[in-house]
């Protein structure tokens, strides 16, 4: 993906097989409004975007370049596992958000030695209407919470929703997630829910309309 243009194109393609603008969001990687502002670009929206603001405050991470490479995402989950290195004492077990977080915690759980597992969030099952139509869950392919401390991996925060919510399911298991880590950290949190987060990059909005 190399500039908008392309992320406008693939939105109107997938919103004409008729995707739903939370599934355009998930497949493009970007927060349901830029995912809507796409579209609604793109003229396959029935409303056009009349606003004159320079679209939504978000930001693209095309990180393929790493995802398609089994050597250059192994490389990447070391460093990730590098910044939890030393963050917990009795952690053996790395926690994956499916999609793209679960191929980075597999290579993060490699290089610190735990156990792999992973969690579906609610997001996966969003309408257009908002409604959520199941709830997350824990893989029964790969390892169980079972009351352990573990580390959480994603491979980007926006809004700080799917991490929030992987760290609820995590302590309603009996788990107690000790840190978090992701390639891109679009919102600069500190931490979620007590729990601290580390990325690999930080994006920081530098403007007037910085804090929006
Ligand atoms: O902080 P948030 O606003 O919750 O957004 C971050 C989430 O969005 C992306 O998932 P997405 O569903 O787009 O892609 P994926 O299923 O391929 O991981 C990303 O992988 C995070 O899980």
């Amino acid at each position: 993906m190399k500039n908008i243009d392309d992320l406008v194109d693939s939105a109107s393609d997938l919103a004409q097989r008729g995707l739903s603008k939370g599934e355009i969001a998930d497949e493009l990687n970007v927060s349901r409004e830029t995912a809507s502002w796409l579209v609604e670009r793109s003229g396959t929206g029935t409303e056009p975007d009349t606003s004159d603001d320079g679209g939504p405050h978000d930001i693209h991470v095309d990180w393929s370049a790493v995802g398609r490479d089994s050597n250059r995402l192994y490389h990447a989950g070391a460093a990730m596992a590098d910044l939890l290195s030393k963050k917990g004492d009795d952690v053996d077990l790395t926690i994956g958000i499916e999609k793209a977080g679960a191929p980075l915690a597999t290579t993060v759980a490699r290089e610190l030695e735990t156990d792999l597992g992973t969690y579906a969030p609610t997001k996966h099952q969003w309408d257009d209407d908002e409604s959520e139509t199941s709830d997350g869950s824990f893989s029964r392919n790969f390892a169980q919470i079972r009351d352990r401390d573990c580390y959480v991996v994603d491979d980007t925060i926006t809004s700080g929703k799917t991490m929030g919510e992987t760290i609820d399911a995590i302590h309603e298991q009996g788990g107690n997630p000790v840190a978090c880590v992701v390639l891109a950290d679009k919102r600069g949190v500190g931490d979620i829910r007590g729990v601290p987060v580390y990325s690999l990059l930080q994006v920081i909005r530098v403007g007037s309309d910085g804090d929006s």
